[in-house]
Order: structure tokens, then C-alpha cells, then sequence
């Protein structure tokens, strides 16, 4: 029996399974591959890689990728489900201990962004809010963070969290990254280069602390966390996975243990903007004035009204604004989108 076939059972692999026990436990399994790397199944949806205590990690690194945490975002999971299928082939060798992770199975498995709540708003505890109780996907944040603290915890030197997302709405830059608000905190050049290794060429600074799943691990666990975008939401097997290829090879590169790549002079600049407001439904009365067909980081001029409730009316500041994220179909209290600027 292939190792694949011992961990997921006859014809699955890591998606197909994970799709499969969406709806229930799923018992944990470990095997070993020939190499001697182990993988720890430990549940639906979570699988930890770790190399041999022999063999050198060069980059002295250990990484969370995480995708689905949005279930109809497809193609980022798809991109892991394809990493992990050449590892189980032999086509490469782990040089560093990985959690993968895809976030919300049920979700996945309905082909919906979630089922009862907004995963990506549940973590760094507002998962024990009382409005979340019994919901299951705030069961699954606490199942999320605990097994990222266990990692973590195992594996703190130099700790980066890729979180991969897709966007909802066309975005006039296709990819680009979130970096979590954490006081203090710049982004390392690595990271930088790294993003731009994968074909992310726009960067968004957070304004303040988040419940997102990147927010958690980069104010909890210390790690080097990112939001990242990847296009445009599709469901399975309508990716154009071509786009990806640049996310792909910079994660097998990382997990290979390989050094970055030389950057020639002309690619090195990243653009990067930071959030200076976010829009929040406040229920009172509250009117959205950007059209739902509007692409991420449309600017708008000074003076532009972007949204009304009986107490506020939120203009554009001085210099001119992005939206990201617009979308007011959202319960009260939540993010409607986020307001931008070009960073100098
Ligand atoms: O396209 C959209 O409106 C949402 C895409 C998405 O899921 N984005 C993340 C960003 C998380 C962050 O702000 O860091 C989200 O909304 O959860
Ligand atoms: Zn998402």
C-alpha cells in the first residue's frame, strides 16, 4: 500500500479525504516515509511534516501554510494538495518541520466561504464570544490555534504563517499580502523578498490587531504572519493554476530548505500600502455608497463619500483612498472593507 493510500485511504489523497471527514473526526495517523520524513494526520484537514533529526534544516526555519480557511477559496488549497502529492511522490525532500493546514472542511466541502460564521473573524479567542457558542466553526478555531500553539511551541525558531486566501472581487493588483497589525513590528526583507518571490507584489499594512487567522499566529506565537491573496475566488477545478506557479515554487523552495533565489534590481520593489480605516457595518441606518461590482484598490478623490449611518458620513481624507475588500453584505459589527493609501 503507497503511503498515501496508508494515510487517506484507497484512491484519496489530502483534499479528498479532508473533503471526505468534513463532517466528522477523523482518527489521527502517522507514517513515515522512506526518507525517514514523518507525517502526523491529526485530523481532518491538519497534517504535520517533520523531517528526520539528522538531516539539516538549512534555513533554520519552520512554516504554517494554511488554506480553505475560506471554504469556496479553492485554488490555494489546491496548490497545497498539490505540494504535499509530490513530497508523498518522492519528487522532493522536507528540510523543515511544516503544519499544513485546510481551514474549514465543511465549508470546503459546501463550496461556501463559511457555514454559520465568518472563520476568519474567530481566532485569537473571539471564538469564546457567547454569540459563537456551538457553532462549529468556532469549535474549529479553537482547534486551529490549539494545534498552532502545539507547533509552535515545538517549533519557535524562526516561525513564518502563510494564510492563502482568494478575493471575492477582481483586484487591479492580482496578488498581494495582509501583514497583521502588531506594535512595533516592520516587515523583514525576507519576507519582502519572499512575497515578490511568489509573484505577491503588493503588500497592505493592518492599522491595528485583527481576529483573522494571521493576526492570531503573528501576535500569539511571534510568528512572521501574512494574509495572502491569490486572485480570484473559483470553485474546484476552474483554477487557472498557471497563476500559481510562482506561490507554489516559492513554498517548495521553502520547504526543500533552499536559499532564496537572487533578485535582479528591476523586480525588487514592492508596492505598499497601509490601512487607514476600516469600514464596519454599524447597523444604524448603515449605507455603503461603492458599487458591489468594484475591483480591490479602485482610488477614489478626496472628499468622496464612502458610507453614511445616522451618525457618521466617512469621506476620503486628503490624499486620495483604495478600497479593498468592499463587500457590505456582512451582520452587523462586521468588516464592510478597508480603506488604503500608498505608503512613501
Ligand atoms: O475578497 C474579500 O472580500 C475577502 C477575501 C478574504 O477572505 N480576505 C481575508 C483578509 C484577512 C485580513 O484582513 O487579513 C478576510 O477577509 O478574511
Ligand atoms: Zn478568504
Amino acid at each position: 500500500m503507497s503511503v498515501r493510500e496508508l494515510l487517506f485511504g484507497p484512491g484519496r489523497d489530502w483534499l479528498s479525504h479532508t473533503l471526505s471527514t468534513a463532517e466528522h473526526a477523523s482518527s489521527e495517523k502517522v507514517v513515515v516515509l522512506e526518507d525517514g520524513t514523518g507525517l502526523q494526520l491529526q485530523g481532518s484537514g491538519l497534517l504535520y511534516l517533520e523531517p528526520p533529526a539528522d538531516r539539516p534544516n538549512p534555513n533554520n526555519e519552520s512554516l504554517i501554510v494554511s488554506a480553505g480557511v475560506h471554504g469556496n477559496e479553492t485554488a490555494p488549497i489546491e496548490v497545497l494538495n498539490n505540494l504535499l502529492n509530490e513530497l508523498l511522490d518522492g519528487q522532493w525532500t522536507l528540510a523543515c518541520p511544516v503544519l499544513l493546514i485546510l481551514g474549514n472542511p465543511p465549508a470546503m466541502d459546501a463550496g461556501e466561504r463559511f457555514i454559520d460564521v465568518n472563520l476568519n473573524r474567530l481566532f485569537g479567542g473571539a471564538h469564546l464570544k457567547p454569540e459563537y457558542q456551538g457553532l462549529p466553526e468556532a469549535e474549529r478555531a479553537w482547534v486551529l490555534e490549539r494545534a498552532c500553539e502545539a507547533f509552535a511551541t515545538q517549533h519557535s525558531a524562526n516561525l513564518s504563517h502563510y494564510d492563502l486566501h482568494t478575493a471575492i472581487r477582481p483586484s487591479l493588483r492580482e496578488k498581494f499580502a495582509l501583514y497583521p497589525f502588531v506594535d512595533g513590528r516592520d516587515v523583514p526583507q525576507s519576507q519582502v523578498d519572499f512575497l515578490l518571490e511568489a509573484d505577491v507584489d503588493t503588500l497592505l499594512l493592518q492599522h491595528r490587531e485583527g481576529t483573522t487567522f494571521a493576526s492570531f499566529s503573528s501576535t500569539e506565537l511571534k510568528a512572521e504572519s501574512f494574509t495572502v491573496e491569490l486572485g480570484k475566488v473559483r470553485p474546484f477545478g476552474q483554477n487557472d493554476l498557471s497563476r500559481l506557479t510562482g506561490i507554489s515554487n516559492a513554498l517548495r523552495r521553502r520547504m526543500k530548505g533552499e536559499s532564496a533565489p537572487e533578485r535582479d534590481g528591476a523586480q525588487d520593489e514592492i508596492t505598499v500600502f497601509e490601512v487607514v480605516h476600516e469600514i464596519l457595518n454599524t447597523g444604524d441606518n448603515f449605507r455603503f455608497h461603492i458599487p458591489d461590482d468594484v475591483a480591490n484598490f479602485t482610488m477614489y478623490d478626496p472628499g468622496t463619500v464612502i458610507w453614511e449611518d445616522n451618525a457618521t458620513c466617512y469621506r476620503v481624507g486628503d490624499s486620495p483612498e483604495g478600497i479593498v475588500f468592499p463587500n457590505p453584505h456582512v451582520p452587523v459589527g462586521q468588516r464592510v472593507g478597508l480603506m488604503i493609501r500608498p505608503c512613501n
